[in-house]
């Protein structure tokens, strides 16, 4: 079957293409129960005209036989293809669920899009599938196959069909110019109020002990109100011209009666013809009734549909062609230049650097002046730059994500843990080496901490490691950082939490590892953290200003 265009633009619209076997079988149970919606009338013609003038109790046992056997098929038929589209929605979901996955957490990195609405998204193009509004969709083209009945019945009744079917095609044309743009700006405001919320519910201790509650409810109450204003306007449409589709409802089924008892007057039609046109002038106009009724949901899906389509157009990096690793910690900084795309100036400019297994370079600077965003070039986490960062001869964001996150450690200044246990944190949520988490524990200093809990590894530490203290955090962090074999240990203020102790036990590992060949990058305010540097660079303004050897800094500072 030849693919049109419209499957061929995106990620998205190509995997519901995958899906065309299941639509074209839903198409066909579809096709089945919309024939069989013509026992009913077929039945009636029967009884009123052939049973009542015969009398024959056997032929109306035998028509009520053959109408439930039939009707029984097509409840089957629409069980089917309900039960179909449910599972196709599940297998549609699991086929994307991992690319949305992986797209929000680019998106977010890559600063074009937020979290809180890819999965929604998700779960609306699934409800769509197996919602009523579908239906309607797949019981459209049979309107034609129902006039065409009644064309037969009579020609007037055919045209009255057309006439009213015209009517609420009208009708759904209007609900869709006047609810679509309304909708789905307030779908938007509203995902703006949700992300809102989420945001700033993660800092409500902040938040409640400065008082800010109310005043961050007003600002939010300031985009709900906008949600809500769109939302009604589109509803106000909705409900109108909903009650013109009933309308145009009630007059038709009047209007049909009136006709077709004109034409038993006449003797054009036949009394059974007429019971039977009425059934069948309500099954011609059911599924454009129901679009009028559901057109919400279909404007709901197609945002969502947009939306997701954005998503995964834009949201994934380019992968590795190759499943190469690197296995030198060789870094080399070219003309490095990272902007903002809120900030006018760069923020790093135009760096050049080099570094070697076994080395530990301390980055030193005033606040503000690039440190953490050098770190994160370093690992390749930021979106806006310009320039080479080569680990190993390449690109360092070239390298296949998922390989290259096992070699490297990094610690960044929030230290970031999340709900699990401390050994979960520590192995990054892969299977947990037990030998390699105690490694990196006893490493991190942080073994005796742990044992002393009463479940020891296994300890849960709550959201966010909101149940542990800032140091004992900064030393999970520093753990997982040097969990496994990192070649290259990005560690970005790691120091900022720890007592004497712990800044002693993170010298000693960064010693170790130094002595292993890794590559340390260390970023520090403290003069403490020199201890263990073979080279000291000094970042101002963005600016490398000055490099020294460790012995050195005395007269550089
Ligand atoms: N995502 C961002 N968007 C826009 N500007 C940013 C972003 N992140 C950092 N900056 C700006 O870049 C500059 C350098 O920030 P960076 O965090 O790299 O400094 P730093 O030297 O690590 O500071 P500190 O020592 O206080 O942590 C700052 O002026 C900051 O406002």
């Amino acid at each position: 079957m030849k693919k049109p265009e419209f499957f061929s633009r995106s990620v998205l619209a190509n995997a519901l293409w995958g899906f065309r076997r299941e639509f074209m079988v839903v198409g066909l149970f579809s096709f089945v129960s919309n024939l069989l919606m013509v026992v009913p009338t077929l039945y009636m013609l029967q009884v009123f005209d052939r049973v009542m003038i015969s009398q024959s109790e056997l032929t109306l046992i035998s028509l009520t036989i053959i109408a439930f056997v039939l009707l029984g098929i097509m409840g089957f038929a629409e069980w089917v293809r309900s039960w179909l589209l449910v599972r196709l929605s599940v297998r549609l979901d699991e086929y994307l669920s991992t690319g949305v996955f992986q797209a929000t957490f680019e998106s977010v990195l890559n600063r074009t899009g937020t979290h809180v609405q890819s999965f929604g998204d998700l779960t609306g193009i699934r409800q769509f599938l197996t919602g009523p509004a579908i239906f309607a969709f797949f019981d459209a083209p049979w309107t034609i196959v129902y006039i065409g009945v009644l064309f037969i019945l009579h020609p007037l009744l055919g045209f009255s069909a057309i006439v009213f079917c015209l009517l609420l095609a009208g009708v759904t044309w209007a609900t869709h110019y006047y609810t679509h743009e309304p909708l789905e700006a307030a779908l938007e405001s509203s995902g703006q109020a949700l992300g809102y919320v989420q945001a700033k519910s993660r800092h409500c201790e902040v938040v409640e002990s400065l008082g800010m509650v109310e005043n961050l409810r007003r600002r939010w109450r300031e985009k709900q109100q906008r949600a809500l204003g769109l939302n009604h306007q589109a509803q106000e449409w909705s409900h109108r011209l909903q009650e013109i589709s009933k309308l145009v409802r009630y007059s038709q089924q009047s209007l049909i009666i009136a006709i077709s008892s004109l034409l038993v007057i006449d003797g054009r039609l036949t009394p059974g013809a007429m019971v039977a046109a009425n059934l069948l002038m309500s099954r011609t106009l059911a599924p454009i009734d129901m679009m009028v009724n559901t057109w919400r949901n279909f404007i709901t899906a197609r945002v969502s549909f947009l939306r997701l389509e954005k998503l995964l157009e834009r949201g994934g990096r380019p992968s590795s062609l190759d499943d190469a690793v690197p296995e030198r910690a060789e870094l080399l900084v070219r003309g490095l230049t990272a902007t903002a795309s809120q900030r006018a100036k760069p923020i790093l400019k135009h760096l050049n650097a080099s570094f070697s297994p076994g080395e530990v370079v301390v980055v030193v600077g005033p606040s503000g002046s690039g440190k953490s965003t050098f770190a994160r070039c370093l690992v390749g986490i930021w979106p806006e730059r310009q320039g080479e960062v080569l680990l190993d001869g390449r690109d360092v964001e070239a390298w296949d994500r998922h390989l290259l996150g096992p070699r490297i450690g990094y610690l960044p200044q929030e230290i970031e843990l999340f709900e699990g246990s401390i050994a979960e944190n520590i192995a990054r949520f892969g299977e947990v080496d037990p030998e390699q988490v105690v490694r990196a524990a006893k490493r991190a200093g942080i073994h005796e901490m742990v044992l002393r809990h009463p479940k020891g590894y296994d300890t849960q530490i709550g959201e966010s490691g909101h149940l542990l203290s800032a140091g004992q955090r900064q030393r999970i962090g520093l753990a997982r950082a040097m969990y496994g074999d990192p070649l290259l240990i990005v560690l970005d203020e790691p120091n900022a939490h720890l007592d004497d102790a712990g800044e002693g036990c993170l010298l000693r590992a960064v010693r170790e590892l130094k002595a292993e060949g890794r590559l340390v990058v260390m970023i520090s305010h403290r003069n403490n953290a020199t201890a263990a540097a073979d080279r000291i660079l000094k970042l101002e303004g963005g600016l490398l200003v000055a490099e020294f050897r460790r012995q050195e800094l005395a007269v550089a500072s």
